[in-house]
């Protein structure tokens, strides 16, 4: 248990961070422990790490409900498709705008509920068209503090890069400064890759130090086009794969 909850809630909800070491990727699993069938999802899971996160499901007596993207990755293969092939009811989910295939499409606003445990969906593009961050519910009842998955928009320190896949940097700054700097200072932020060993930060801490997003919006622009990172290796095969979520209508194995 990993969450920094109010005791009332301590033992309610499961939190794992796991991590994907190839891509540098992190997949986010959640639980309400305490509904009867332990309700659980998984955010941003890689398809070389199903197998380790269903027999962690499987070991923590979990039922996996929702397979959740923040985007459209371009770097892996989102575990998605593999894992509605493993586990029978499963519901893919990624952002509308990202025009991408999934069981379910969300869009601002929208809230995946996973027992009692609530995410709120706010759109927060740049990095892609279609980014979203989800963020736990603000009642009595969710996590204290809350806690935002922010996929590549913000990552800790930095931010995901916007020169591909209609990427903006103009728009990832309104993104970050408008939805996800205007939560609580406390709200705990858990983004998709960590290229520099940190795990956590908070709202508040990246308002502070985030080398990038504390620049103005000019000084950010001419960051974002003067980072001239190589090309994810893996772009060509991951993003036509991410857009029907890995594989989002499996054909059944025969044997
Ligand atoms: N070397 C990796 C790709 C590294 C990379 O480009 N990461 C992306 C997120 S995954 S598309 C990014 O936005 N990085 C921001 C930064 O400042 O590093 C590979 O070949 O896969």
């Amino acid at each position: 248990m990993v969450f920094h909850t109010t005791p009332s809630h301590a033992s309610k909800y499961l939190f794992r961070q796991l991590f994907e070491k190839d891509s540098s990727t992190y997949t986010y699993l959640l639980a309400d422990v305490s509904h009867p069938q332990k309700h659980a999802v998984l955010i941003d899971p890689v398809d070389k790490t199903v197998d380790r996160d269903l027999s962690l499901i499987h070991n923590l007596g979990l039922k996996l409900i929702y397979a959740v993207n923040t985007h459209v990755h371009a770097d892996h293969v989102t575990g998605t498709g593999m894992l509605k092939s493993k586990v029978s009811g499963v519901i893919s989910v990624i952002s509308k705008a990202s025009n991408a295939k999934a069981d379910l499409l969300v869009e601002s606003g929208d809230r995946i509920v996973v027992g009692d445990l609530v995410l709120e969906v706010l759109p927060t593009p740049g990095h892609t068209v279609g980014c979203v961050t989800y963020v736990t519910g603000d009642g009595p009842d969710q996590p204290q503090p809350r806690i935002a998955f922010t996929g590549d928009a913000l990552l800790i320190r930095g931010c995901g890069r916007t020169d591909f896949q209609g990427g903006s940097s103009a728009e990832l700054y309104k993104s970050v400064h408008s939805q996800i700097f205007s939560l609580p200072e406390e709200t705990l932020v858990y983004p998709a890759h960590d290229y520099k060993g940190f795990t956590v930060s908070t709202v508040g801490e990246e308002k502070q130090y985030n080398p990038r997003l504390t620049k103005d919006k000019e000084t950010f622009k001419s960051i974002m086009e003067n980072l001239n990172l190589a090309y994810p290796k893996m772009i060509d095969v991951a993003v036509p794969a991410n857009m029907v979520c890995g594989l989002q209508d499996p054909v059944p194995t025969t044997h």
